[in-house]
């Protein structure tokens, strides 16, 4: 058999952001943030091929909207962590709404630099450790979400997005997803805000349980979701028709929209609301989900 190359996909799960609050603006214009991310068994799909060329394929029912183009993040993630003498193509198959709070690109982007980083173990045998200092500064130039999207565990993100530290033991959560179909931009979202100094999240709920979670979150807020729906009145439709949904425990924005989630104590439950939902809004994006975590698939050999 003649090996030409390797291929290998990487799931790139939709980041939500369960609690938001902004505690600050550094002079250079950016946010400080601390927020609790949990990630969920939805997402896109990226498959790195070593032997064809450098195309950027996009399918899947989410393309639309999606830069095929240099514009695509998946590009900078290859031009930084790719040498470009050796041939790479990117399949980027898209679920997840494009400018929606879900972080769609930024989970792209980080499960390409997985992809890549397990493409040199495998092919060079090189060990493949969580990313070093030199990797997190450059995912973070290319995303503020991608460093914590390359973790795609449940963690407290602080700082403008970097300082990240993964929760042990986090529950099982059930939640829906719901976007009205608008694209909202984030900067737009950051430059509305009002308030820019603001209570960070308490302590978390200690036992850390679905429940104690759940009542904890309650207590907490997400500050870009007031700004969002200033531009987006659609989202606080949104957020009343997952509210009224049967065992909704939590309605919520996420990131800076106009995704929201609504949190269940069962996936039945979650299951029920998403139908619930699809019933009154057949135009929306509605997927009920289980937040949980990666699942890289080791390269195969073409
Ligand atoms: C708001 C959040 C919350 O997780 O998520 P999304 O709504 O994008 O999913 C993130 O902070 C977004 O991360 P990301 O979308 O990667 O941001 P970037 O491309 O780096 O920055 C886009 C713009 O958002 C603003 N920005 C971003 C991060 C931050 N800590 N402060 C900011 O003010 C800046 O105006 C920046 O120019
Ligand atoms: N692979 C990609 N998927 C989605 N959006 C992308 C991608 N590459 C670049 N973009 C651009 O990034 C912007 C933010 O998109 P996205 O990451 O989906 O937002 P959010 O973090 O709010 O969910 C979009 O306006 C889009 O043009």
């Amino acid at each position: 058999m003649v090996r030409k190359g390797f291929a290998v996909t990487s799931f790139a799960p939709a980041k939500i952001n369960l609690a938001l609050h902004v505690t600050g603006q550094h002079e250079n214009g950016y946010h400080l943030l601390d927020t609790l991310v949990a990630f969920a068994d939805i997402g896109d799909r990226v498959t790195l091929h070593t032997e064809r060329g450098s195309a950027l394929r996009v399918t899947g029912p989410g393309r639309a909207g999606v830069p095929a183009s240099d514009d695509n993040i998946l590009r900078k993630v290859a031009a930084r962590f790719w040498t470009q003498d050796e041939a790479l193509s990117i399949d980027l198959e898209k679920h997840l709404p494009v400018a929606s709070g879900i972080g769609g690109g930024s989970a792209d982007a980080a499960a390409a630099y997985r992809a890549m980083k397990a493409l040199r173990t495998w092919t060079k045998r090189q060990r493949q450790d969580a990313p070093g200092r030199e990797d997190t500064d450059a995912l973070f130039q290319i995303g503020a979400d991608v460093p914590m999207c390359v973790l795609s565990e449940p963690a407290r993100v602080q700082g403008f997005g970097e300082k990240i530290a993964p929760i042990k033991d986090f529950p099982v959560l059930h939640a829906v997803l719901v976007n009205p179909g608008v694209a909202v931009s984030t900067p737009k979202v950051f430059a509305a805000l009002q308030d820019r100094v603001n209570a960070p999240m308490t302590a978390l709920s200690d036992p850390l349980t679905a429940v104690t979670l759940m009542d904890w979150l309650q207590a907490q807020r997400n500050d870009l979701q007031a700004p969002a729906i200033t531009l987006v009145p659609n989202i606080e439709d949104v957020l009343t028709r997952i509210g009224d949904t049967q065992g909704c425990r939590l309605a919520r924005m996420s990131g800076s929209g106009a995704t929201c989630f609504g949190l269940y104590g069962a996936r039945d439950e979650a299951d029920q609301a998403a139908e619930a939902v699809i019933a009154c809004r057949p135009d929306w994006w509605v997927r009920s989900s289980t937040l949980t975590g990666q699942d890289l698939v080791a390269p195969k050999p073409l």
